[in-house]
């Protein structure tokens, strides 16, 4: 194999399942694996065959029909655990045994209760009878991180000649700082004889969140695999994250020189996937598949991306399977995203004064709202344009009172023709209060034909829309109006329809149910 190669070893099945609350029945992790293997991750570990007679029945399917990818079994360096794993692969193209043994201090005297001596006899015998099973087995010296490095050149030498043909060094409590983790590969690699004749693996916990950069690390001095986990799942903090690890060997092969033979398009959905069937949400602003990940929302990144793409991306949202990147328009864009938006909708602005009127308004909009969307821009911006008529009638203040048992009650200040006018009145609703006391003041001798509202967009921050169908001596008008306070809405929407009257505006007869 290619020397500048690092084989992705995906362990969402396996460590990543070890996360607590995040176990798979056998079709979700075939549906994994399938997604897996059209990734073209090199080996898949598939589970853990020893641990219960269904995560041996997913191993064995997964080996069954996963034919262009490598499956692996983990297993203790104990005979029974081997034997398991073995007869759990043997439908497996390419099978691989993932034998290990812990190799720190703490772990041999207080959990393994072994001396030195005994645990590199049992990796040894360990490796020998998987070895008998499958040509590739790999082993672990679990807890590398704090082993001591005399002790691992002498078990992974020992390894090696007992037939492992991939040594893998797991950061397991993820204690690991990058550049003294990249030192050990370092050493290790130098000080072993027989280093030459293994590929060095790597493996990282993300207890410090230090897990993908100690990978890398690693990958720097020599390391040609990496296990990982899609979204970074994985006990505890979790593990590497797939996405991240190959995203940052393509996009900075400048300074790892290495490659991985990952289809990067198919990143996105596998996130998804895993992140559905086990029920783990993905932040929003997690790297490659958060949300916001490719997502701009301020001013200045906003222009300087639609000028050149690259001031503010360093990887392309379609190379990692999203459809595009983003401009999410919020309190922080500026002029040039907004009118860009508005044009890809359809929208021209005849004049300066007319951008800056529609882009004051949809400030004031984004102080009250997360996320401007396309359907609240279309709102604001017919919002806008029929207040360009001559507004006899204006809405100064609105105050409603509404109680449970108790009527309501709307206080209206409204300029008729520049002059201040007040009235208030009771309803049958918030609504209909305020209404019946914008007529207190216009009498403007019309019937409600039709009132409409609608949500333009999801969430309890949506803006309504209100659409107020006015008629008088035969003439008919629609009034509309937006806000996130529908009553607010409401009372624009009645307004604007008596100012269409007063300018002799006449609409035509929306089609039914376009209201
Ligand atoms: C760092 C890692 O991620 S390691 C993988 C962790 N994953 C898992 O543990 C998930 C699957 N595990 C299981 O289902 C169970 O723990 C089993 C089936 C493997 C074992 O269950 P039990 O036989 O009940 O043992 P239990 O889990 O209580 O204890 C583990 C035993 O394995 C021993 N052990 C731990 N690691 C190894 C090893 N690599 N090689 C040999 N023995 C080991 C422990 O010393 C302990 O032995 P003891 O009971 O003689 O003290
Ligand atoms: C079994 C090994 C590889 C492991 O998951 C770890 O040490 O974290
Ligand atoms: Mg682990």
């Amino acid at each position: 194999m290619n020397n500048n190669r690092v084989v992705i070893f995906d362990t969402t099945l396996r460590d990543g399942e070890q996360s607590p609350g995040a176990s798979m029945t056998k079709d979700e992790k075939l549906r994994i694996a399938k997604a897996l293997e059209k990734m073209r991750v090199d080996v898949i570990e598939a589970g853990f065959a020893m641990a219960s007679p269904g995560d041996f029945e997913s191993v064995k399917a997964v080996a069954e029909t996963i034919k262009n990818s490598s499956i692996c079994s983990l297993s203790r360096a104990l005979d029974g655990d081997i034997d398991r794993a073995g007869e759990a692969l043997k439908n497996a193209t390419v099978p691989r045994i993932h034998t290990f043994i812990a190799t720190s201090p703490i772990h041999m005297k207080y959990k393994l209760r072994m001396e030195p001596e005994k645990v590199l006899e049992q990796a040894v015998h360990a490796v020998k009878r998987a070895r008998k099973l499958v040509d590739h087995v790999e082993f672990s010296c679990e807890d590398a991180g704090r082993s001591d490095l005399d002790f691992l050149c002498r078990i992974i030498e020992a390894a090696i000649n007992a037939g492992a043909r991939t040594i893998n060094i797991p950061d397991t409590v993820g204690y690991a700082i990058p550049h003294q983790f990249g030192e050990t590969f370092q050493q290790l690699i130098e000080r072993i004889p027989n280093a030459d004749k293994a590929i060095f693996s790597v493996h990282c916990h993300n207890d410090l969140g230090l897990a993908v950069a100690n990978s890398l690390a690693a990958v720097a001095h020599g390391a040609r695999q990496v296990e990982c986990t899609i979204n970074g799942l994985g006990e505890r903090a979790g593990n590497a994250s797939l996405e991240e690890i190959v995203m940052a060997i393509k996009t900075r092969q400048d300074v790892l020189n290495v490659e991985t033979n990952i289809d990067t398009k198919h990143i996105v959905s596998t996130s998804r996937l895993v992140s559905s069937i086990t029920g783990f949400p993905i932040q929003p602003n997690k790297a490659i598949v958060g949300a916001n990940a490719f997502a701009h929302e301020s001013g200045i990144h906003q222009d300087g991306m639609l000028k050149h793409r690259e001031t503010y991306e360093i990887m392309k949202a379609e190379d990692v399977g999203w459809k595009a990147n983003k401009m999410v328009l919020g309190k922080h864009s500026g002029r040039t995203a907004f009118k860009g938006r508005l044009e890809e909708l359809g929208v021209h602005f005849s004049s300066e004064a007319e951008l800056n009127t529609a882009f004051t308004r949809f400030k004031e909009l984004a102080d009250k709202k997360h996320e401007i969307f396309d359907e609240d821009l279309q709102a604001l911006v017919s919002d806008t344009r029929t207040s360009e008529i001559t507004e006899t009638y204006k809405l100064q203040t609105l105050e409603v009172c509404s109680k449970t048992g108790e009527t309501p009650v709307a206080k209206i200040t409204l300029t008729v023709s520049g002059k201040e006018r007040r009235a208030s009145s009771e309803g049958s609703g918030p609504v209909d209060a305020t209404f019946k006391a914008i007529e207190v003041i216009a009498e403007s001798n019309t019937s409600l034909e039709l009132y409409s509202v609608h949500a333009i967009t999801s969430g309890t921050d949506s803006q309504g829309e209100v659409t107020v169908r006015l008629e008088r001596g035969g003439r008919i008008v629609n009034g509309n109006g937006a806000d996130t306070d529908i009553v607010i809405a409401s009372a624009k929407a009645y307004i604007n329809a008596l100012n269409l009257l007063e300018a002799g505006v006449q609409r035509a007869h929306p089609q039914a149910g376009n209201v």
